[in-house]
């Protein structure tokens, strides 16, 4: 089996109907891509990082330090990349990422992105800022895990959670790193912020308990929901004795995102946290930070025994997931390329974005000599 590599022969086919793919399958320029199609404010939203963009340069740069050493003569012509995850068999380690108020770059937004990773069987994770509710976006019938913004009303908490188990969300992903939004030039040179044209809110909005904390309905008085969201996902009132409180709410295994430090994933692991995700946001939130593939190795040795470490924040190719997998990532979490192919062709812009990083990653895997993705080890690679 190598099924991911077929959309490889998919597209040469098509290509003698001259048909050709609906945009490039070369992640790293999609980017450029998008610019040239996208609205200012939307596009800048999406690409842009923490304050000089220095973060989002060294995840990329830090992938490019370790190089893929193949192996010949082994048996890799057929290859199979599934693998489970938090209890969640996946078709290949990839999932997508959590990604707010997709609807500025799409009209279908997170509908159509949950439509397109169900056709592949790939997990989604619908982020709390979804700007569709959670359970419109369940009806596309694929796997799914729910991204909590731990809000400070645990009302409001305990009712997200109780929705997001409902709709058949299977695995809660808990977000640390964004309790305020990093100083964002691209952003704030265009006075750009999605929440406050109210994009982005539709889980609260729809919310009994957050609509019972507000005099007026989100209908009848829009700003002051808005500012009721605002302070509801703002602060630093969480510590880790806390976590006890999702534990008592969510009965599915529940993952820390945005640890970047050795000892932060080791009480992860001592709280009893089913998994962290080794990520920095893509580089939106601390400028100057470590690279998120720099911080892998040590928290995959330090922990990897006691809870699944998945990794994000800089992925485009196949080669940079290989890699992933290789320094200790049980799989890996696709941002920004994805949301591109949702702005560039929607539904069928995702789809053709994940078919091509799944296939890809068959192809890099088996031509470096592995047949599955538990025989990559260290070895793998070497650092230049
Ligand atoms: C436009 C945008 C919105 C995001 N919204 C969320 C979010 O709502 N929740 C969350 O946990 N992470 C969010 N992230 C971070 C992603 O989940 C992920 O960590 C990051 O995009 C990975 O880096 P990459 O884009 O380089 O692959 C967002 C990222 C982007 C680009
Ligand atoms: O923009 C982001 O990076 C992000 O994580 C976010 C935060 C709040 C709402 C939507 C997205």
């Amino acid at each position: 089996m190598a099924e991911h590599a077929q959309y490889q022969n998919e597209i040469y086919l098509q290509g003698l109907a001259d048909h050709v793919p609906p945009f490039t399958t070369d992640a790293t320029r999609l980017e450029s891509v998008a610019e040239s199609r996208m609205e200012p404010g939307p596009f800048g939203y999406v690409a842009g990082g923490a304050g000089s963009g220095d973060t989002a340069r060294a995840n990329r740069e830090a992938f490019a330090r370790w190089r893929i050493v193949p192996r010949v003569l082994t048996d890799a012509t057929t290859r199979d990349l599934s693998t489970t995850v938090l209890g969640t068999a996946l078709p290949a380690p990839v999932l997508l990422a959590p990604i707010g108020v997709q609807s500025i770059v799409h009209p279908d937004g997170e509908v159509a992105t949950a439509r397109a990773a169900a056709a592949l069987d790939v997990p989604i994770v619908l982020s709390t800022a979804s700007s569709y509710p959670l359970e419109d976006v369940a009806a596309a019938g694929g796997p799914r895990w729910f991204q909590l913004y731990w809000p400070n009303d645990p009302e409001v908490c305990a009712s997200l959670l109780r929705r997001a188990e409902a709709a058949g969300y299977t695995a809660l992903v808990v977000t640390l790193d964004t309790w305020t939004l990093a100083w964002r030039p691209r952003d704030l040179d265009q006075a750009y912020l999605p929440f406050l044209r109210a994009s982005g809110v539709a889980n609260a909005f729809t919310d009994p308990a957050f609509r019972a904390g507000l005099e007026k309905s989100p209908e009848d008085d829009q700003p002051m929901a808005i500012l009721r969201w605002v302070s509801l996902f703002t602060g630093t009132d969480k510590r880790w004795d806390q976590l006890a409180f999702l534990r008592e709410h969510w009965d599915g295994p529940i993952a820390l995102k945005g640890i970047q430090h050795v000892d932060d994933a080791r009480r992860a692991a001592d709280e009893g946290m089913d998994a962290v995700i080794v990520s920095n946001h893509g580089g939106r939130q601390v400028d100057g930070a470590l690279a998120a593939l720099d911080a892998l190795p040590e928290i995959a040795q330090a922990v990897g025994d006691r809870l699944e470490v998945l990794f994000d924040s800089g992925i485009r190719t196949g080669a940079d997931v290989l890699k992933a997998l290789a320094l200790g990532a049980k799989a890996v979490l696709l941002g920004r390329p994805y949301v591109y192919g949702l702005a560039l062709a929607g539904e069928a812009g995702v789809r053709h974005a994940v078919r091509s990083l799944l296939a890809d990653l068959d192809l890099t895997l088996g031509l470096s000599g592995y047949r599955t993705p538990a025989e990559l080890t260290p070895d793998a690679l070497r650092r230049v």
